[in-house]
């Protein structure tokens, strides 16, 4: 497998490109720079080169032209003295020339170049010749040379170009001058015919070195003379082929530089060229270049050696350098890579790599951290060692096929620490294979997941579970509950769906405190777990409620009903069982409502709402009861539904009265009466109290119906108060302990008082055990406010609650109502008298008001008043009864 580059990072990349760009540059701008001078330098040497040529060729050829010029000039002067000659002794005539020709013999000695020298008169005729004397007489009067002499007055002298001689082909040169008489007249020319040798006498009197040459060439380009002489030497008057030489000649140049190949031994030359001043000659002085540069070309040689040196020196140390810059950036880069692996392998993760065997060969810190073993500890050892022995061989036998077959694999496995702690561990495995394909480690990382799993473990326990008192909560409940209904109706199986009301579970919360209200939460819990199967449900609905699911009872419907009775039973005996909290010992007891979950068309909803109305009716049927959910209770429900409406209605639409039951003393006199609630139900016609006043009490719709009562009744109060036969009346009203704990109540009272101007004293509030039972420091507190306005207060239906005797001689009561239940079995209860007795000897030792209640008959009147109640209420006194009634009632007796 190949190893994966690890990439540079992108500014150490690009510094790397950019050294790398900048040893290039740099040495590339040297190398040129390098190659310029050396360029440079040979050129200048090249060119000083040829410059010391040229000056040599220059020098050379400025020393023969003034040697050719010495020739001319010599040859001249011998022309000079023979014209003067002729001038003094006159033109030789025909047959006296001989002293002429004499002394042109001398003259032609003495300038030993000069091959012939001959007279030729103004007309042209030779008249004396040195060599050529056959020549004499010829008429030459045709000839150019002549005609130049005769026609141009100002020509005195002349050299001509080669000529060849019309006697044996040879060429000469000749030099003429011209004669003339002492009046100016042309006289004739004195003619020299030079020879051509002199000048290679006189060039190899000059010498030349290997490669120079020198030449002389008249203006036609016929050889004169050159040196060095070739090999097959070249005439005289051999005429040179050199087309460039032609052109500068053309051009009229008075000196020029050629370099060419010569056209005479075919050697490279640079030629310096130059007219000889005054005469048709050029002189042509040339270096073999080759042979002169030759010294140039081998410094060139060295230098370019040199050059070529230093270029493949800067070359060898560039690459050197790029080199280095690679190897340290690959070292960086390697450097990374391991720092990166090092870093990698120190993770937050737990790292382990075996070999291909499965024998562990390195671990890093985290894995020592999280299983407690050193490397030393487990280097060399098998993985099994971790196992926790959770898992059974199938499963390591899945995960390494799994490997096997993609080269990997993660998931949780339960491993096991050094100190034997089990763990749950995210693990992954993953195959490492060489180049070859051949499997050479396995790398696996480990996070210990035991935090995650305790936090997962917490959210579900939150999520599903009543944190008091650990059983499923309504959630779990709920989804266990679809799930089971599912199961029954795959299997055509029954089951019971349980709601369980601890009874007065709030009165024990109240007297004993939460905490021990939620001791006894839990122990219940407990217990009824214990009493249930594991695969039953029991939850934790809320509050006191708890919920049991029993599935798979039966398949029979009544079979069902019968078992999900015996464990309704069961849990009750249990629940039943005193439990001590802290130093009181509670026993409670608790309202089971049951409904069977067969039938398939029902929801969960549905049977939720039928075991919440089997466990109402249950509870209306006192403690400790059973009840079976059954089609009429759901009518109940749904007229109770509809109550509520009404109920709501009855508020807008005013159809509350308010009736008025006489209260009387034993004379018989009414002294009060005590405002009772009805509603005016627009098609049921007058409603009780009892129907709706429990209604009204879990709406909250007891508030404003209270408050509408009261005024009513202190309104009432307010009109009597001015009427004398009822001035005397007190109105006792009842007040739910619900109305009573409202924060505002206290400033309620008052401002109906206050609006409706009733005398404070004759208002009675009837208030029951229950409202002493919670927040009992605020309802004293209130009472004593009322108190102080005058208010007074009668606490109904005594003997019923649980009245702490001690707390309630610290209220400001001013009556004790015995409730109707107690006095209606009087007679006939022992039990029921002895509460009355002891009710009365409690007020008469409180200094309260007693008055009973629902008196019906006057043995019970008797009865009551022997044993101290003066005070009656009842139907044996009038019923309560509306306004109009009670005022023509008590305005036609005196006494009832
Ligand atoms: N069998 C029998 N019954 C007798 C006799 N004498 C009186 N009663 C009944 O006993 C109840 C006395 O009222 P309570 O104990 O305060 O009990 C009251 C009271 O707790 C509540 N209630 C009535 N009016 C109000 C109200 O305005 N506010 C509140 N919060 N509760 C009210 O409703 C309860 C029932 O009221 P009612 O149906 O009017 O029933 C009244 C009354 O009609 C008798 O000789 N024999």
């Amino acid at each position: 497998m190949p190893q994966p580059v690890i990439p540079l990072p992108a500014d150490l990349a690009k510094k790397y490109r950019q050294q790398r760009h900048g040893a290039l540059t740099l040495y590339g701008v040297a190398l040129l720079l390098l190659l310029s001078i050396f360029a440079w330098l040979l050129y200048e040497q090249y060119r000083q080169e040829i410059h010391v040529i040229q000056s040599r060729n220059a020098a050379r050829a400025d020393v023969a032209a003034e040697w050719a010029k010495g020739v001319f000039a010599q040859s001249d002067q011998a022309l000079m003295g023979i014209a003067e000659l002729i001038a003094y002794e006159g033109m030789p005539t025909r047959g006296d020339a001989q002293p002429l020709q004499r002394a042109l013999l001398n003259r032609s000695r003495y300038v030993d170049w000069i091959d012939d020298i001959g007279i030729i008169d103004a007309d042209g005729i030779v008249r004396a010749s040195v060599i050529s004397t056959e020549q004499v007489g010829r008429d030459l009067s045709g000839s150019t040379f002549f005609k130049s002499f005769r026609d141009q007055q100002t020509r005195t002298n002349l050299v001509t170009p080669l000529y060849s001689s019309s006697q044996d082909d040879r060429y000469f040169l000749y030099q003429a001058r011209r004669l003339t008489l002492d009046n100016g007249e042309f006289n004739g020319i004195v003619v020299a015919r030079i020879s051509p040798r002199v000048f290679d006498r006189a060039l190899q009197r000059l010498g030349v070195t290997e490669g120079e040459s020198i030449a002389l060439v008249d203006s036609e380009l016929k050889l004169i003379a050159r040196l060095p002489a070739l090999e097959d030497p070249l005439p005289s008057g051999w005429q040179i082929d050199s087309p460039e030489t032609l052109d500068m000649i053309e051009q009229g140049a008075e000196e020029w530089m050629l370099q060419m190949t010569s056209p005479l031994d075919s050697r490279e030359r640079l030629f310096q060229m130059q007219w000889i001043e005054g005469l048709p000659l050029l002189l042509v002085v040339g270096e073999d270049v080759q042979l002169q540069l030759a010294s140039w070309r081998q410094r060139a040689g060295i230098l370019t050696g040199v050059v070529v040196l230093i270029a493949l020196l800067g070359a060898w140390g560039v690459r050197h350098y790029l080199n280095r810059l690679r190897v340290e950036h690959r070292l960086y880069q390697s450097d990374a890579e391991l720092r990166i692996s090092a870093t990698a392998f120190q993770t937050h993760l737990g790292m382990l790599i075996t070999d291909a065997k499965g024998h562990i060969m390195k671990v890093n810190d985290t894995f020592t951290r999280i299983t407690g073993y050193s490397e030393d500890d487990v280097v060399g050892k098998r993985t099994r060692m971790l196992n926790s022995g959770r898992h059974d061989a199938a499963f390591y036998r899945k995960i390494w096929r799994r490997v096997q077959a993609t080269g990997s694999w993660e998931g949780e496995v339960w491993n096991r620490r050094k100190n034997g702690d089990v763990f749950p561990d995210w693990l992954t495995i993953s195959a490492v294979y060489d180049p070859q394909g051949t499997l050479t480690h396995y790398v696996a990382t480990m996070s210990d997941i035991s935090e995650r799993k305790a936090a997962e473990q917490e959210i579900h326990q939150l999520a599903f579970y009543d944190p008091l008192t650990g059983l499923a909560n309504r959630r779990l409940f709920m989804d266990r509950m679809e799930a089971a209904l599912k199961e029954a109706n795959r299997h055509s199986r029954c089951g019971a769906l349980l709601f369980i009301d601890i009874d007065n579970f709030k009165q024990v919360n109240d007297t004993l405190g939460h905490f021990a209200g939620d001791q006894l939460l839990q122990h219940l819990g407990r217990q009824m777990g214990q009493a249930l199967r594991e695969t039953d449900t029991l939850a934790r609905l809320g509050g006191d409620e708890f919920a049991v699911l029993i599935e798979g009872l039966g398949q029979r419907r009544e079979h069902t009903a019968e078992l999900a009775e015996s464990i309704a039973q069961k849990l009750q005996d249990v629940m039943q069982q005193p439990i001590a909290l802290e130093e009181d010992s509670v026993s409670v007891t608790a309202s089971i409502g049951i409904t069977v979950v067969s039938d398939p068309s029902s929801t969960v909803d549905d049977y939720l709402q039928q075991a919440d109305m089997a466990l109402f009716q249950a509870k209306r049927n006192g403690r400790s009861s059973l009840s079976f959910f059954d089609p009429t209770m759901q009518a109940e429900l749904l007229s109770r539904v509809r109550l509520e409406n009404e109920l709501r209605e009855a508020q807008a639409n005013d159809e509350w009265r308010l009736y008025y039951q006489p209260q009387v003393d034993q004379a018989g006199r009414c002294i009060g009466v005590e405002g009772l609630l009805r509603w005016q139900h627009p098609e049921r016609g007058l409603v009780s109290p009892g129907v709706f006043i429990p209604l009204l009490e879990t709406t909250e719709l007891i508030n404003p119906v209270g408050d509408w009562v009261l005024e009513t009744a202190c309104r009432q109060l307010a009109q009597w108060a001015h009427h004398p036969a009822f001035a005397e009346l007190s109105v006792a009203v009842n007040v739910s302990p619900l109305q009573f704990r409202q924060v505002d109540f206290v400033a309620k009272v008052e401002a109906i008082l206050q609006r409706t101007q009733a005398p404070c004293h004759k208002l009675k509030l009837e208030v029951t055990e229950s409202l002493f039972l919670e927040e009992r420091d605020d309802a004293r507190d209130k009472m004593l406010r009322l108190k102080q306005k005058g208010v007074r207060f009668s606490l109904d239906d005594f003997g019923t609650g649980y009245s702490s005797l001690a707390y309630l001689a610290h209220l400001p009561l001013d009556q004790l109502k015995i409730d109707q239940s107690f006095v209606q079995q009087v007679i006939h209860s022992k039990a029921n008298a002895a509460i009355v007795e002891s009710t009365i000897a409690l007020a008469q030792s409180l200094s309260l008001e007693v008055i009973a209640e629902g008196v019906e008959r006057d043995d019970q009147q008797a009865w009551l008043l022997t044993h101290g109640c003066r005070t009656y209420q009842g139907y044996r006194y009038g019923r309560p009864m509306p306004l109009d009634a009670l005022e023509a009632m008590l305005s036609a007796e005196s006494t009832i």
